[in-house]
């Protein structure tokens, strides 16, 4: 095919600039032209060999075969999601200095790749050396030279951590934009501004102002874009990190945590991926952030190993849909629970069978309606059976010390009762005299076990046990805690009466909140699951796992569909990640932790932004849930999201939040000061105004965000305005962005839990142009509108 040379889409008022651009653009639209028909060319190999492969089975050895079939194959399936999906296949270039590769770095990236001696000239001159192009997936020409090399490959790492202070080789980088086969453009930056370099005889040009002030300018819509034409050294170090241990990251709003974290889970795959066929996790804190985030590792071309999911969705056949006030929060999510649920557990047992069992098991999702009430009948007090012809009987303080006794065991509720079954037939054996009747002892242990054969069979000792040690579910167990004074009873000395009657009247809701999630898997741990036939199921194409095999599945089930189902399956992961850090429970830490005990982590989040009032409790389950691995952490530094004008206006929030931390510095100011508005009679006409306002001044999306309790009028407050509009609760922000935000009442947003200040900083950071602080009677507002908790 024959190069097609691209017109720049910027004007020509430039002249003679722009004719530049234009012979820029058309250099890297012939490479990129190369690097499609390569990929044609693998595309027919790949075709060619599957059909061979077909008609004569395998030849040579399977592996060798497999691998080499699954290069190209993939090459094809790349091909076809290029054309569909992705913008910017091939999106990046360095121009680099002749060198000798440094040391390698423990990720394997080269970390000390300084320019050769003499590659410099005396009078400031140098020539390029070599040329690397940077695109999402490595393609090598038919001479095995690179035409692209993948992102994460060690030989990319310069394209990211080249710095204008800490060049290494690096002249020129440039992003290049491209939509399908087409580019539309390129960005420079200049690493060496103090050299003049050459590349083919011709001085090294330089286009625009840098890719990543475009990139950080342009419009948001509701779902997150990769990063991965821009990613900035300090983050790449993190995405590379090794994945031994625990790498852990922090730093302020907008510093891209979550995108680097996306991008890291990429990374991980693409150094092992056998490794990690065992699944990452990424723990989410709200299915907002999760639809928010969830087309990121498809556009780097991965998806079916890792799974995204939002901390209420954890537990298969319970999702998260109600809130819980902060004090319930509060009790609901602290280490004391532990303790409650324990003795709930057991208590349960008391209470007899639970009607009908079936319809609460924690599998049977879509049957809960009941979850708020417990049903049973009792717990019955008497044992009737009838063994060697003769009447024998328990009564209720027999069966309670019998009860007890086995409760002493240290294993899951659940997994006693083979213990408390056998502890009842001592009794009734102890009870039918028949004990003493033989010396000899294997004469003994014969009459024994017919005795308890006798009794096991019998259909009144079979129902009794039903009914006296059921195989009780997490829900039934929470539902049986909607009680308070059985939950009063279950939590003396654990919780307060207040929260003994909050706890139980949140539990009697329909439906779940986020925190009762973590409580449900807390109680599958407390009650285990006995064992049972295994269903057959099909073979996991990951089980053996080839190159060729690897991709079979793409055909028959899509990745989405396959990731799901694996998510499904799976308790634990290889590989865990966990956004927003800061904000989960100890109890959440718990739950999170049983499923990477064999686990590699990255942690990442803030601690100003907590919204969980008791973070030395929450660091020290994170401490638990971690283990004793090794750390590793990092510390990101600079805001991309605010501009400098709204990122100060947030920072006196921090101040008043955590006195003496420090926020990022913003990278980018637009001129444009957040704006104050109150309300001169009705909330809901001053805010609807704001909102339409912004919408004409921003091409992307508008949030406004509330108090918790405000959130559904809010919604009614903006219906009509379109869905580049949202209306969020302060909790539900987290993590997510808009082109523009009204923030409602600071006030009503601080005072809504112990750490209010820390949801009201999130809440003013999410905004990546426009700002606007809407204040009532209850802020306080100066003369300019200014409420009093952002005033100086
Ligand atoms: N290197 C980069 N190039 C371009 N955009 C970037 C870069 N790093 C971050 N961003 C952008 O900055 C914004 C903030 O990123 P992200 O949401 O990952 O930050 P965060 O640290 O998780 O923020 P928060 O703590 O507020 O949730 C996103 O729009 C992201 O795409």
């Amino acid at each position: 095919m024959a190069a097609q040379v691209q017109q720049s889409a910027v004007g020509s008022v430039h002249g003679a600039h722009d004719s530049v651009r234009d012979r820029e653009i058309s250099v890297e639209q012939e490479h990129l032209d190369r690097v499609y028909r390569r990929l044609e060319e693998k595309i027919h190999e790949a075709e060619f060999l599957m059909n061979d492969a077909a008609q004569r089975g395998q030849v040579g050895t399977p592996g060798a075969l497999a691998e080499r079939d699954a290069q190209v194959f993939r090459a094809g399936i790349h091909l076809n999601r290029l054309n569909n999906e992705f913008e910017d296949f091939l999106f990046g270039r360095i121009d680099l200095l002749l060198g000798k590769d440094g040391k390698k770095g423990p990720d394997g990236a080269y970390t000390a790749v300084e320019p050769a001696e003499g590659a410099v000239r005396e009078d400031g001159t140098a020539d390029i050396a070599e040329t690397l192009h940077i695109g999402r997936i490595g393609v090598l020409d038919a001479d095995y030279a690179p035409l692209v090399i993948d992102w994460r490959a060690p030989a990319a790492a310069p394209f990211y951590r080249s710095t204008p202070v800490d060049p290494g080789r690096v002249v020129r980088r440039r992003v290049i934009r491209s939509k399908g086969r087409r580019v539309l453009g390129v960005e420079d930056d200049l690493m060496r501004p103090e050299l003049t370099a050459r590349l083919d005889g011709r001085e090294l040009p330089v286009i625009g102002d840098g890719a990543l002030m475009a990139a950080l300018g342009q419009a948001r819509s509701h779902t997150m874009r990769d990063i991965v034409s821009s990613i900035q050294a300090e983050q790449d170090l993190v995405i590379r990190a090794p994945a031994a241990s625990v790498t852990y990251v922090e730093g302020g709003p907008g510093t891209g945590k979550t995108a680097v974290a996306l991008h890291r889970a990429a990374y991980l795959l693409y150094q092992d991926r056998r490794r990690y066929s065992g699944g990452i996790l990424i723990v989410s804190p709200t299915p907002l952030l999760v639809a928010y985030t969830e087309g990121v590792l498809p556009s780097l071309g991965e998806e079916g190993q890792v799974a995204i999911r939002a901390i209420g969705s954890l537990v298969d056949g319970a999702e998260a849909t109600l809130y819980d006030s902060p004090s319930v929060a509060r009790a609901k999510g602290s280490y004391r629970m532990l303790k409650v649920l324990r003795k709930a557990a057991r208590g349960a047992l008391e209470l007899g069978t639970p009607e009908p069992v079936e319809q609460l098991a924690l599998d049977a999702p879509d049957e809960d309606e009941d979850a708020g009430q417990w049903t049973a009948a009792a717990s019955p007090t008497r044992l009737r059976v009838v063994a060697f012809g003769r009447r024998l009987e328990l009564e209720a303080a027999e069966l309670d010390r019998v009860r007890r006794t086995a409760l002493g065991g240290t294993a899951p509720v659940n997994l006693l009762r083979p213990r408390a079954r056998k502890l009842l037939l001592d009794a009734l054996w102890a009870r039918s005299g028949a004990a003493g009747r033989h010396s000899d002892p294997e004469l003994a242990a014969e009459l024994r076990s017919s005795f308890d054969e006798d009794v096991t069979s019998e259909d009144s000792f079979i129902g009794f046990l039903d009914a006296w040690w059921p195989e009780l579910t997490p829900k039934q167990v929470l539902a049986a805690m909607a009680d308070e004074k059985r939950l009063g009873r279950w939590a003396r000395r654990i919780l307060n009466p207040g929260e003994v009657r909050k706890v139980a009247r949140s539990l009697k809701r329909d439906g779940h909140s986020v925190h009762d999630i973590a409580l449900l898997d807390e109680l599958q741990a407390i009650l285990g699951v006995p064992a049972r036939p295994k269903k057959k199921r099909d073979l996991d194409p990951l089980d053996h796992l080839t190159g060729l095999e690897e991709l079979m599945p793409v055909r028959e089930e899509s990745q989405r569909e396959r990731a799901e189902r694996l998510a499904q399956e799976r308790t634990e992961y290889a590989h865990v990640i966990v956004d927003e850090a800061q904000d989960l429970t100890p109890m959440q830490w718990r739950m999170v932790g049983r499923r990477g005990r064999h686990a590699t982590w990255t942690v990442v989040g803030d601690p100003a932004q907590s919204s969980w009032s008791d973070p030395d409790e929450a660091a020290e389950a994170r401490d638990e849930a971690l283990g004793t691995r090794p750390r590793r952490r990092f510390q990101l530094t600079v805001n991309y999201r605010n501009p400098a004008e709204i990122a100060e206006l947030a920072a006196k929030v921090l101040a008043l939040a955590m006195p003496g931390s420090k926020a990022p510095s913003a990278v980018r100011s637009t001129g444009v000061e957040p704006r104050f508005s109150v309300v001169p009679d009705s909330l809901e006409r001053t805010v609807r105004a704001e909102a339409e306002r912004l919408l004409d001044l921003v091409d992307g999306t508008v949030g406004v965000v509330v108090a918790m309790n405000r959130r559904q009028e809010a919604r009614r407050w903006l219906a009509g305005l379109g869905d580049r509009v949202v209306a969020l609760g302060s909790l539900e922000a987290k993590g997510l962005e808009y082109d523009a935000t009204v923030v409602v009442s600071p006030a009503e947003i601080a005072d809504e839990s112990p750490a209010g200040l820390r949801v009201l900083y999130v809440a003013l950071t999410r905004a990546t142009q426009q700002l606007t602080v809407v204040s009532g009677d209850r802020d306080e507002p100066d003369a300019a509108g200014v409420p009093d908790l952002l005033r100086d």
